[in-house]
Formats: structure tokens, sequence, C-alpha cells
């Protein structure tokens, strides 16, 4: 019944809103009304026309009638379209948004929308590719009754996702370690292989289960739109320190290493790698098995053979900022996105892994191959970092798109890679 009567909107038909948007209908909701700007509105009409959707005009038409608003719009965008659209919202309604960040979103409603609605924001912690199912999605129940919240919650369980219940305060520092900076580290791999004009996959340091990871999450995050990273990282007020941690461990490594301060650095690493890995081992089992699962993904064309040792820069340097802010990746996995538990996956495999561990630290101290890699790490995390913290999103959509343009003829196949990579971690946190 609920089902006929309510009237659901989507503001924002992009691929997040579009996703969104077939889950609802498909799940039986009647009235589902969409829109996207208004100079889209002919197209999409015409296009959705079987689609079940009820396509208007724009976000005050969608407003206006709809029991539940669902603003899914870029984060930069956010403040600008609620203040445009917000005050047609009808009495009584729930309105949420589905952007990476939540300070700003909560700001807007707050200042924007009537007192007489309810805010119920949420967040599906996984891209429109990967799908929702058993995925963690965060509902903040903002300001609104048990009722209204119950209903938002029916509505999106068509998602079949893992629903978590935190504050907006709580999901920004969460996601700032678990998104913000994760994305930072393989930004900074790929803007490194293209300052060195180097495609990993022809380039001995980087053949191997682990290795993979790196380059095909570097190279997925390069194939999706600059605004979504752009506004997670520059938005949060939570992710400039965290980020600006990992550059500097970063930089604090790369320093002992080049002065080849074997004593200190070992010890630095070792100490990171007790604090974040020292209890778990032996109380959980390993997110990753082997790295040989793995090794399917490669897009290299070095034999396995061939493979040269890797310092693992980006890895030390995250347990060494973790252990800096005296952060427990484990304790983050209610917010675990894919890449998140890809990318702690892997440095907890070096450093559950004695040999391989060691194997890095000697690279890193002696081997002066890997340093022109490094420096160039070194020097793309510090120049993301900078421009995360001065807060420029013109210098962000430029930096990610000079890389973009350098990779962009290996993205469908990494694509393909990369879905079947996510589908089987996915399993295994399942299995656990
Ligand atoms: N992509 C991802 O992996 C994820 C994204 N998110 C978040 O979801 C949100 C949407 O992201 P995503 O779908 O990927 O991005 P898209 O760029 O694909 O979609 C955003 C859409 O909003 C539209 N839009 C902008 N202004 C208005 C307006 N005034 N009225 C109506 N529509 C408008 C844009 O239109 P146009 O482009 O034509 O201007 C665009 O179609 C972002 O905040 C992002 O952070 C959350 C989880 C995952
Ligand atoms: O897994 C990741 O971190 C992604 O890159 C996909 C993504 C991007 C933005 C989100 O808000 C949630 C997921």
């Amino acid at each position: 019944m609920e089902k006929e009567i309510l009237e659901i909107g989507l503001i924002g038909l992009g691929d997040m809103g579009m996703m969104y948007a077939k889950h609802i209908v498909k799940a039986g909701w009647k009235r589902v009304n969409v829109c996207d700007i208004p100079s889209r509105f002919p197209q999409l009409k015409e296009q959705l026309k079987d689609s079940g959707m009820n396509v208007l005009l724009d976000g005050h038409a969608v407003s206006r009638r709809s029991d539940f608003i669902i603003y899914s719009v870029e984060a930069e965008n956010i403040g600008k379209v609620v203040e445009i659209y917000g005050p047609s919202t009808k009495v009584d309604a729930v309105v949420g948004g589905q952007t990476s960040v939540k300070e700003p979103e909560i700001l807007a409603f707050e200042k924007h929308l009537p007192d007489d609605v309810h805010i119920v924001s949420f967040h599906s912690l996984h891209g429109p590719t990967v799908d929702p199912k058993e995925q963690p999605l965060v509902m903040i129940k903002h300001r609104a009754s048990k009722e209204k919240f119950d209903m938002a919650k029916r509505v999106l369980s068509c998602l079949e996702s893992d629903m978590v219940e935190l504050s907006y305060k709580e999901h920004d520092r969460i996601t700032a370690d678990t998104q913000a900076v994760t994305h930072v580290a393989f930004l900074s791999m790929g803007t490194a292989w293209k300052t060195q004009q180097q495609f990993p996959w022809e380039t001995p340091q980087y053949v191997g289960g682990i290795e993979n990871v790196k380059v095909n999450m570097a190279l997925r995050i390069y194939s999706n739109k600059w605004h979504v990273y752009a506004g997670l990282a520059i938005m949060n007020p939570s992710a400039k320190t965290q980020i600006h941690q990992y550059a500097q461990s970063v930089s604090d490594l790369f320093k002992l290493m080049i002065q080849e301060k074997e004593e200190e650095f070992s010890n630095r690493v070792r100490r990171a790698g007790d604090f974040v890995f020292g209890k778990v081992i032996g109380d959980r089992e390993p997110i990753l098995l082997s790295d040989l699962y793995l090794d399917k993904f490669s897009l290299s064309i070095v034999p396995k053979e061939n493979r040269k040792p890797n310092s693992h820069l980006s890895l030390l340097a995250m347990a060494d900022c973790w252990y800096t802010l005296r952060i427990n990746p484990y304790e983050h996995m209610v917010c675990q996105t894919p890449l998140f538990r890809l990318w702690t996956g892997i440095t907890e495999y070096l450093f559950r892994n004695t040999e391989m561990l060691e194997e890095a630290i000697q690279s890193a101290l002696y081997d002066r191959d890997i340093r022109a890699d490094d420096m160039e790490f070194y020097s793309a995390s510090k120049g993301w970092a900078e421009c995360v913290d001065i807060g420029n999103m013109i210098a962000y959509k430029l930096r990610f798109e000079s890389t973009a343009q350098f990779f962009e003829p290996r993205f469908e196949e990494n694509n393909k890679l990369g879905k079947e990579m996510i589908n089987l971690i996915t399993k295994k946190t399942h299995n656990e």
C-alpha cells in the first residue's frame, strides 16, 4: 500500500542517482519522481519513458510532490542546489542526500530547508558499478521522528546494503581515513607513474599480487569523476589532518631511506607495524589470505620471475600514519569501501609477511633504482596534500585529469579486472 501512495524524489540523475532510482523502481515503489538540471529534461524524458520513473523539469517539481527527497548531486554543489530547491519541499517530507561528505550537506539542509521537514542523510560506501548488496550504507538520523527514519530505511532497504547508524560528524571522521587518505595514496602512485612517463605494467617492480592491487585501484580511481574525490577530500574538515599526516609520513620515511639510516628507519617501520597489526595477528583471519589470489588480476607484461623487490613506501607510510594518529583501521571497517579494504588488506599482508617486510626495508634503504620511483611518489603525495590543504577544486581537477589522460587507453580492460578483484574481496568479507 505504502509503495503506491508515497512519492519518492531524486534530484540529480548522474551515476549514483540513476543507480538509486533503478533500485527503488525495481522494488515496486510506484511513484518515483526524478530530475537532473533543466536542460537535460527533454533528453531524460525520452530516454526514461519506459523506465517507470516520472521525469520532471527540475528540483522544484520534485520537491513539491515527493514524501522522501534524495539529493544526489556533486558535493561542491550541494549548498547551491539545496538553496534553490529546499524551500519548495513538501510539508512533513523527509529530505536526504547521497553526497560523500556530510558536513556541507547537513549545513545546507539546516540552513535552507523549512522547519517542518525531516532530515535523514545517508551514504552508500561504494561506486555506482558495485552491487550494493551487503555493502555498508551509513544512515544518519539527523532531524527526524522515528517513524520518518523507519520510512527512509524501508525505502532504502531495496539496496540490500548493510545499514550502519552514525552521526554526520562520526561519518566524516571515519571516511576521512577510510576514503580520503586511501585515495591520496593511489592518486599519488598514478601521478608518480605519469610524471616518469612510466606504465607500471611494463616495470619489474610492479609485478605480482599486491602490486596488482596498486595498479588496478589507482587506474580505477582515475577512470572515475574527479569531483567525487575532490569533494570528499577538500570538503571534509577531518580529511586535511589525515592527508597531511600521510604525506608527512612518506616524507619522514623517505628522508631516512636516502640517508640510509637503517636502525632508525627499520625501528620506525616496526613500531608502526606492531601498533597497527600487532594485536590482530593471531586474533583474526587476514583480509587477504595470499597474494597469489591476486596474481590473476595482472595487467603486467613482465614475467613474474623478472620481478624486482619494491620498497612499498606507500604502504609503510600508511602504517606510520595510522600509528602517528593512533588510528586503528580495523575499527573503521564499519565504513569500509572496497578500495579501503583492499588497501588495508595489502598493507596488512606486507606487515604479516616477515620476509616480504624485510625485503621491503632492505630495498627501501639500499636499492638505488627504487629511489627514483620513491622520490616521485614522495613529491606526488606532497603535491596532493598541498592541493587538498589549500582547498583548490580547480587545481585538483587539473592534476587529476592530466594523469587520467595518461592512463585512459587502459581503463576499460583495467575496470574489468577491478570488478572481479572487488567481487573476490567482497566475498571474502562476508565469509568472515
Ligand atoms: N561515484 C561514486 O563512486 C559515488 C558518489 N557518491 C556521491 O554521490 C553524489 C553524486 O555522485 P555521482 O552520481 O557519481 O556524480 P554525477 O556527476 O554522475 O552526478 C551528479 C548529477 O547531479 C546533477 N546536478 C547538478 N546540479 C543539479 C541541479 N541543480 N539539479 C539537478 N541535478 C543537478 C548533475 O548534472 P550535470 O552533470 O548535468 O550538471 C549530475 O547529473 C556526489 O556527491 C558523490 O560524492 C557517493 C558514493 C559513491
Ligand atoms: O571505494 C572507493 O573509495 C571509491 O573510490 C568509490 C567511492 C567513491 C565515493 C564514495 O563516496 C564512495 C565510494
